[in-house]
């Protein structure tokens, strides 16, 4: 790994939404909508014919329109295709924040575009690093992989699980209740807590049927994902509610960080709160809600007397 720098790792990426590569209204708008981070697509709602007239304007909508803070995210065609160069130069030349790799199944697909886009960023006079990187997760053999992929690249900010292709390798279809996903999800969770980056869930086909949707996120979230790609603006709202902290958890973080200070004042290793004890692993757990409370704007630990 030769890359010095990388690209901004901590922040939220609740939702990143898919936008294809080849739709110059939907692009246009895409950061309207309050999404964390905004996905545009190079790879399989681009057919064929249309590769290169979509990579055409996703440079073009990168480098002329003002995203503002959102994160900007392009999913490329892999490097085992005649487009992925192609759309790997001209991304990292535009300024991309993050490269996804689709349909990637071991630690050497991730090494060769992390190789490539570093040969790109000295073309192009820029720091090398300063790309980030994520890969998609979307076969048996890749989720069997998952923390060598997760650990493959400095560049990467995170894993993601592709569904649609997974289910399709393994052979069966999606359900409901999400049982085909569960061991696929669970890996990658595990995988990317055990690399340190992001750990970011599939989409949800069907935009309409929001309690379906409603029902998958707060798995997804149970299950300890920092987000999940979504296809369609009416998905944010749900994912961004789900995943913020509710004043009932930050009332209840704010307790038990008190509680621990007054357990330090008294010398006291373990205290209890309403009942429950209150130990290390309990004291994190509600920095973490008051840090994601604070990433998503409704909470100020400064202000609060925390740090
Ligand atoms: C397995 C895979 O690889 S999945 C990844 C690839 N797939 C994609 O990228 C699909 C992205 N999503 C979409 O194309 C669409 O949302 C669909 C086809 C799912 C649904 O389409 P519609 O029912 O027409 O969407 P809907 O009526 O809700 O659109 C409302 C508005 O949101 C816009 N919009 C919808 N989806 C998106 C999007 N993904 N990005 C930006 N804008 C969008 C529409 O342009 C429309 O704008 P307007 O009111 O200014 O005309
Ligand atoms: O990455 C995603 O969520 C979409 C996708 O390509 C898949 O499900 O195969
Ligand atoms: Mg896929």
């Amino acid at each position: 790994m030769v890359n010095n720098m990388a690209y901004q790792k901590e922040r939220l990426r609740r939702t990143m939404m898919f936008v294809p590569g080849n739709n110059p209204g939907m692009m246009k708008d895409a950061h309207l909508y309050g999404a964390d981070s905004l996905m545009f697509d190079l790879e399989d709602s681009v057919k064929l014919s249309e590769k290169d007239a979509a990579r055409f304007l996703v440079y073009n909508a990168l480098t002329t329109l003002n995203y503002g803070d959102v994160e900007k995210v392009v999913r490329i065609n892999p490097l085992n295709t005649e487009f992925g160069k192609a759309d790997i130069d001209a991304m990292v030349k535009a300024g991309v924040d993050v490269i996804r790799l689709p349909k990637s199944e071991t630690a050497e697909d991730v090494i060769e575009v992390d190789k490539y886009i570093t040969e790109c960023e000295i073309k192009y006079g820029m720091e090398v690093g300063s790309t980030g990187m994520m890969a998609a997760i979307e076969s048996a053999l890749g989720v069997i992989n998952a923390y060598s992929i997760a650990t493959a690249s400095n560049r990467l900010i995170g894993i993601a699980l592709g569904a649609e292709d997974y289910v399709t390798d393994l052979k069966t279809s999606r359900t409901p209740s999400g049982i085909e996903l569960f061991a696929a999800r669970t890996q990658i969770v595990i995988a990317s807590r055990a690399a340190g980056i992001a750990a970011l869930d599939t989409v949800f086909s069907d935009v309409n049927d929001e309690d379906g949707f409603r029902k998958e996120v707060q798995l997804i979230k149970d299950l300890g994902f920092d987000g999940k790609s979504v296809l369609n603006p009416r998905q944010i709202g749900p994912v961004i509610e789900i995943f913020t902290p509710t004043q009932k958890e930050i009332d209840h973080a704010e307790r038990v960080i008190e509680a621990l200070k007054e357990a330090e004042s008294k010398g006291l290793g373990v205290i209890s709160l309403d009942g429950k004890m209150i130990d290390k692993p309990v004291v994190i757990r509600a920095q973490r809600t008051l840090e994601l409370a604070e990433a998503a704007g409704i909470y100020n630990r400064q202000k609060r007397g925390e740090n």
